[in-house]
């Protein structure tokens, strides 16, 4: 088990070091010395409210317990493990199932039903959905067998507000995913000779999700099977008509005047007297279920807060409004807020994966900040499918064109922007946007990365580019395991 202080204090070891490396081979160029400040620990956030200023961060680290709003375990029958002791065995029948965890290649039973990480949401839908699938109508007869049939893994996903306060608040959706021979089609199959004596027919599979979809308090099931995909509502939740998987969210960015006008960030609308407040908006997500979303809401809400704050110490040295370009933008987790901040004059956001730059298109409409659109927020938001090399190459060969023809960079080009906020996968920046950074006009770069080695990488790059570190704050991304969120600010040419 990971100690997650010392996981921390090592992690900005290896940074501090890495960055001093940086400024010692920097040191012949006087102009370019990189210095490097303190790096802080952020404490991921509680699902209630938060309102400190970043500065004022404790160093202690939040509660290891119920961060986690993805999931994924494998169902496997008591009998497979000996292991366990003989008053359990009698208790359950060996035919039950039993949550297993994966760790070093080693399959692990959760012995009582319940994983600590995991939500509020997810482990109460945890222990009422083993209940059912466990439940028996008569004698070694299981009351949902279609649902059993071939069962072999599970994913639960839930809001970001996992119910602090209500265990049955926000949504929960769960995917099943059934192994050989799998769920049987009838009704659209030819040849349901085909059908083999332990196929789980897909109509028994509906009538039974629906009814422990609605026992369960689930907003869905969906079956997974080679070549088959079967979803099942429910009734009672769901709203008229709302028959998609889709993970709702709401947040509230909210500015103090008693704290020199600092962002807070939260799951639930601002209490403190309205005095105090300069200005308060909620920012609604619909996520698919099945694309990224951030799966640890704490760490999501201290970014943002984070970010919030240092676009706000942006502004302050700024003439202007400054734009943003962002990458890797995903659904919008942070695009929406910042154009909601109403501290940027424009943002351009590229994301990859279609489901994605669908759901962040469809929450820059939702949130009033789609460009094009009537009714916008003070700052529109231009939202782009592409891989980020390849639009950081197009931007740096039509600017060299541009250049070689000696006309003007035109407005619109990706390398006019003030501020490039990145977000990338575990890899880090592709060596084209990196030029893209360097050869740009941004004046600072936000990088947000949950892999350390290749933000070294990356940094190596960028400070011998010319960028200085500004600021670096890391948070701890899952507790118990080795995974550090880090959060930069560079500067061009930055004195530190
Ligand atoms: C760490 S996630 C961050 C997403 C978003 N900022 C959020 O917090 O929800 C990285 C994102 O980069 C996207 N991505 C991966 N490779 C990409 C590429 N080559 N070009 C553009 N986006 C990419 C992924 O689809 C994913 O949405």
């Amino acid at each position: 088990m990971v100690d997650d202080n010392k996981k921390l204090s090592t992690a900005c070891q290896e940074i501090h070091q890495r960055l001093t490396a940086i400024s010692q081979r920097l040191t012949s160029q006087p102009d370019r010395a990189q210095t490097v400040k303190d790096i802080k620990v952020l404490t991921a956030a509680s699902t209630s409210q938060i309102y400190s200023s970043h500065d004022e961060r404790s160093t202690s680290n939040a509660s290891n317990e119920g961060y986690r709003c993805k999931c994924a375990f494998q169902l496997t029958p008591v009998s497979s493990f000996a292991c366990i002791n003989q008053e359990d065995q009698n208790a359950k029948s060996s035919h039950d199932l039993m949550y297993c965890i994966r760790e070093h290649g080693v399959i692990i039973p959760l012995q009582d039903g319940i994983f600590p990480p995991a939500n509020r949401r997810i482990r109460h839908a945890m222990v009422e959905l083993l209940k059912s699938l466990n439940r028996k109508q008569s004698n070694d007869i299981y009351q949902f067998r279609a649902m059993r049939n071939n069962l072999t893994s599970l994913t639960f996903v839930t809001s970001w507000g996992d119910g602090a306060q209500n265990a049955l608040f926000g949504d929960c959706h769960v995917t099943l995913h059934y192994g050989p021979p799998g769920i049987f089609n009838a009704s659209t199959s030819s040849d349901s000779t085909m059908a083999t004596g332990n196929q789980c027919n897909a109509s028994n599979w509906e009538e039974e999700s629906e009814q422990i979809c609605n026992e369960c308090k689930l907003s869905s099931l969906t079956a997974r099977s080679k070549g088959i995909k079967l979803t099942a509502f429910n009734s009672l939740l769901a709203q008229e008509g709302n028959k998609d998987c889709i993970i709702h969210d709401d947040i509230w960015i909210t500015t103090y005047t008693q704290q020199n006008d600092i962002f807070g960030v939260s799951l639930v609308p601002p209490t403190l007297q309205s005095t105090c407040i300069t200005r308060s908006v909620k920012v609604q997500y619909q996520k698919s279920t099945e694309a990224f979303q951030h799966p640890n809401a704490g760490v999501m809400l201290s970014s943002l807060h984070w970010i919030l704050n240092t676009l706000s110490w942006i502004v302050k040295q700024s003439a202007v409004k400054p734009s943003l370009l962002e990458m890797y933008c995903g659904c919008g987790a942070h695009t929406i807020p910042c154009a909601k901040s109403g501290l940027l004059s424009e943002i351009v956001a590229v994301e990859l994966d279609e489901r994605l730059v669908a759901a962040c298109r469809n929450n820059c409409l939702l949130n009033n900040c789609l460009q094009g659109e009537n009714g916008c927020a003070e700052t529109e938001v231009s939202v782009y499918k592409g891989d980020a090399a390849a639009w950081a190459k197009k931007a740096l060969m039509s600017y060299k064109k541009q250049k070689a023809n000696g006309s003007t960079i035109s407005n619109d080009s990706a390398m006019n922007f003030d501020i490039l906020l990145v977000d990338p996968p575990r890899e880090g920046l592709d060596k084209t946007v990196c030029d893209l950074a360097l050869k740009g006009q941004f004046k600072y770069m936000i990088y947000i990365s949950c892999g350390r080695r290749a933000l070294l990488r990356d940094l190596e790059t960028l400070c011998a580019g010319g960028f200085n570190v500004a600021d670096l704050a890391v948070i701890d991304l899952f507790p118990g395991t080795d995974a550090v969120e880090s959060l930069v600010l560079l500067e061009r040419g930055g004195n530190n």
